[in-house]
């Protein structure tokens, strides 16, 4: 396959991408019209989701054809879309119906190479995507995993943790996500990272703070009970602890990107040196601080920093309030530095930290693909359109993904 062609031709496409999107969908279902229970037309924003990160996921392939971590992220990819129940003639229809659209959104600029071009790289993306799949299926894992809610803890109005027992294991890292569904929201899945480390009895927590219109986060928040069953997708995200431990090391968590920070601290001992920068919208917010004095009582080199706005300021208040905390600190070559939350506080204070001394390599955050946030280049006018940045991020599903 030609990198180049393939490129060229899709960036014709991609001014047209609204077009193609919905050629591309009204051909997949005309002659497939099995496939549309695979994607969830009873809720049309999930759709529209569904149509933006068949473009995110193209582009992000695109910009990836050379990277030697691509056929590792399409396996892990093809893995989780067991959740969907996707089989390898779905697979072969969506791949039918995109060159039918490419074909016709790219007029004069389509020809047999260009067709040549997107038939070979989508069957070699399908392909490594199978073998994903195949792979998970024939190690014994489920599509998804039933876990029933043992306990909820509601905080305020609009957080809960959830803590949940899998009806199997679930082998997982601390600081690994997995996908959620409930079982009365068909086709509708978004990523929580996983509150700790793996326990004995396989229980595991998940926090979940309500987005403003989002449904699965309002499912979670406000009508999930003990004993209901949700489904959990295949463990994914690469916020996982590089060991062994040779540096110091930062932890920053703002918001419920408390939950994988809390996994990563749960694997330290008493030798380690750390710092927390904790950051939440109010001290209401701050809703797990009798976890953080335990960390505090075994981790004797843990030091920790709250962060909120202050009264009567909002809440990105505390974010400039945390940039301030970061300058004031010293040490920023030596230290490793883990990242999570907001994908616009992430965003920020990722920028920020080089400038401090943290070296590029040395600074992890989960940048789920494919999402606008995780995108490194301006976007395009049609991007811009279908992918529309937040002007509030708030938007669970950008860490690859939520509500
Ligand atoms: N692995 C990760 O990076 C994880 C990320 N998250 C994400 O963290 C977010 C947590 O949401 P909540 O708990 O409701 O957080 P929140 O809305 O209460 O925000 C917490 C803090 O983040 C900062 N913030 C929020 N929006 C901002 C913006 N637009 N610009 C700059 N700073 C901003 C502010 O300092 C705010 O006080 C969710 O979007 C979730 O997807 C959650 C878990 C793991």
């Amino acid at each position: 396959m030609d990198p180049e062609i393939l490129r060229s031709s899709f960036a014709v496409v991609e001014r047209r991408a609204e077009f193609a999107v919905k050629y591309f969908y009204s051909h997949l279902f005309r002659h497939n019209p099995d496939v549309r229970e695979l994607f969830p037309l009873d809720h049309p924003q999930d759709m529209e989701r569904q149509r933006d990160r068949l473009f995110a996921a193209l582009t992000y392939v695109l910009e990836r054809l050379e990277d030697p971590a691509l056929p590792g992220y399409l396996r892990e990819l093809g893995r989780d879309h067991r959740k969907y129940l996707a089989e390898p003639e779905h697979y072969a229809a969506v791949g039918a119906s995109l060159i039918a659209a490419f074909a016709v959104v790219a007029g004069s600029a389509w020809n047999a190479e260009a067709e040549k071009a997107w038939g070979e790289a989508y069957g070699a993306i399908a392909n490594v995507m199978l073998q994903g799949a195949w792979e998970a299926q024939h190690a014994g894992e489920p599509p998804w995993w039933d876990a029933e809610v043992v306990s909820r803890t509601r905080h305020g109005d609009d957080l809960v943790v959830l803590t949940l027992r899998p009806h199997r294991r679930i082998r997982y890292l601390p600081g690994q996500y997995v996908s959620v569904n409930v079982p009365y929201l068909p086709g509708v899945w978004r990523p929580y990272s996983i509150g700790n480390a793996p326990r004995a009895d396989l229980t595991l927590d998940l926090h979940v703070s309500r987005v403003e219109d989002g449904v699965l986060s309002t499912a979670l928040v406000r009508r999930t009970r003990e004993g209901d069953v949700l489904r959990l997708g295949a463990p994914g995200g690469g916020l996982i602890l590089r060991t062994p431990v040779e540096r110091p090391l930062t932890f920053i968590a703002a918001g419920t990107g408390w939950a994988p920070v809390k996994a990563l601290l749960q694997q330290l001992d008493a030798t380690h040196e750390a710092r927390l920068f904790l950051v939440a919208r109010d001290t209401s917010y701050l809703y797990d601080r009798s976890a953080v004095e335990r960390l505090q009582a075994r981790l004797p080199r843990l030091g920790v920093t709250f962060i909120t706005p202050a009264p009567g300021r909002p809440r990105t208040q505390a974010t400039e309030r945390l940039l301030t905390a970061l300058g004031n600190r010293a040490g920023w070559a030596r230290h490793d530095v883990y990242l999570t939350g907001p994908p616009q506080l992430v965003e920020e204070v990722g920028e920020a930290l080089p400038a401090l001394g943290t070296p590029y390599d040395r600074l992890f955050r989960d940048l789920l693909p494919p999402g606008p946030e995780a995108r490194g280049r301006p976007l395009g006018a049609a991007e811009w359109l279908l992918d529309r940045p937040r002007p509030n991020w708030h938007n669970p599903s950008a860490r690859a993904p939520g509500a």
